[in-house]
């Protein structure tokens, strides 16, 4: 027999989006959004600005309603259902803690609203306030506390009613850039104690590769990838992907009988091609192209001549420039004090075959 618990019903927090569309006027926020997330999974809606990230966001929280779609919760249709009735915790970038109240009460208000018994208030805030490390700071108001604090108060009181999902809507956005990575580290870590489902919308792309479990690149109202954060680096399905998320040098080539070459004709080193003929673009990451001086004549990769060097700090960069006026970007990580090219010399640019990813629209 289930164990008896509050008046409703214990959710797991699984959430599912199905063909959701939202329009403001004639413009297309969000076009034709599905996506499944498990329970207490970790996932990131990334893209860059009027992407659609926070309207799909805010259609899961109930805060806007979809034209068309569906939002389920553990398989139940909440599309309708007013933000109050859904039970979701919601964070965002501006905190939204009241003024006027210590962090306790701030932290206790969504229980009191529930009209909990006090005995109950006190218990829950105390574990809530020790989780998120506030215990201490409990009688402080919040104009006398750090941004950083401020928003963990926020995640607590978010937190508190003991929500099946967490929506966390750029919470880390107005924070400078070493305590941004402070907190991202300490949501990571809640997350694994509270086992909550997670959905953080971020245009930060280290920080939605650093937290989640799957990341869903977002571009012009429609997810353009869903992947694990290693593969939406290192095997981008989609040309947007791979040029929004880290650096990439972006190759126009040509297969022929399942080979690629340049549009100078040149080899180029690629995975076993068994698409058809066609144009395409290879994708490959600075650091996995390498400089070779001086061999003229290679059998593979492209040929040019070092145009710049960088000292970034703990790597170089090296700018080479084709014969037919390609610019690609070699990142060689700074190990020894020893610098192997010079400006000017002549170089074979080239990769391991797996290290290049082949897209074709
Ligand atoms: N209330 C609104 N009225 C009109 N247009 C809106 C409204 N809210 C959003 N939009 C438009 O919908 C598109 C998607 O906006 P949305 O806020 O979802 O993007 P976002 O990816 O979250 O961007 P940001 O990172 O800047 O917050 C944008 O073109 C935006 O201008």
């Amino acid at each position: 027999m289930r164990a008896a618990t509050s008046s409703s019903e214990v959710k797991s927090g699984g959430i599912a989006l199905s063909n959701l569309q939202k329009r403001y006027g004639s413009a297309v926020a969000v076009s034709d959004v599905s996506l499944s997330i498990s329970p207490g999974e970790f996932i990131s809606l990334l893209g860059p600005s009027g992407s659609g990230k926070t309207t799909t966001l805010m259609m899961i929280a109930g805060f806007e309603m979809p034209d068309s779609g569906q939002v389920l919760l553990d398989g139940n249709d909440i599309t309708r259902l007013p933000a109050h009735r859904r039970e979701l915790g919601v964070i965002f970038q501006n905190y939204a803690l009241f003024p006027h109240m210590t962090v306790a009460e701030n932290v206790a208000y969504p229980l009191r609203m529930r009209r909990m018994a006090k005995s109950d208030v006190e218990s829950r805030l105390r574990r809530i306030l020790d989780q998120v490390h506030l215990g201490a700071l409990a009688s402080r108001y919040p104009h006398q506390m750090s941004g950083g604090q401020q928003q963990r108060v926020a995640i607590a009181r978010a937190l508190v009613f003991d929500p099946p999902v967490l929506l966390l809507d750029e919470p880390l956005g107005a924070l400078d850039k070493k305590l941004r990575q402070h907190l991202r580290n300490e949501i990571k870590t809640l997350h694994k104690e509270v086992g909550k489902t997670m959905i953080y919308v971020t245009h930060d792309q280290d920080e939605a590769l650093a937290m989640s479990d799957r990341v869903a690149v977002m571009h012009e109202g429609r997810i353009r990838q869903v992947s694990a954060p290693q593969d939406i680096y290192r095997k981008p399905t989609d040309l947007f992907v791979a040029g929004f998320v880290g650096e990439v040098n972006l190759i126009p080539a040509k297969i022929a009988s399942g080979k690629l070459r340049s549009l100078a004709g040149e080899t180029l080193p690629a995975p076993q091609w068994r698409g058809a003929d066609g144009s395409a673009t290879l994708c490959v990451r600075p650091e996995h192209l390498h400089l070779f001086k001086g061999v003229a004549g290679a059998s593979e990769g492209i040929q040019g001549c070092l145009a710049a060097v960088t000292f970034v700090g703990d790597a170089t960069v090296y700018e080479f420039r084709s014969q037919s006026g390609l610019q690609l970007t070699s990142k060689v990580l700074n190990v020894s004090a020893e610098q192997k090219l010079d400006l000017g010399d002549l170089c074979v640019a080239s990769w391991a075959p797996n290290d290049a990813t082949v897209l074709t629209e």
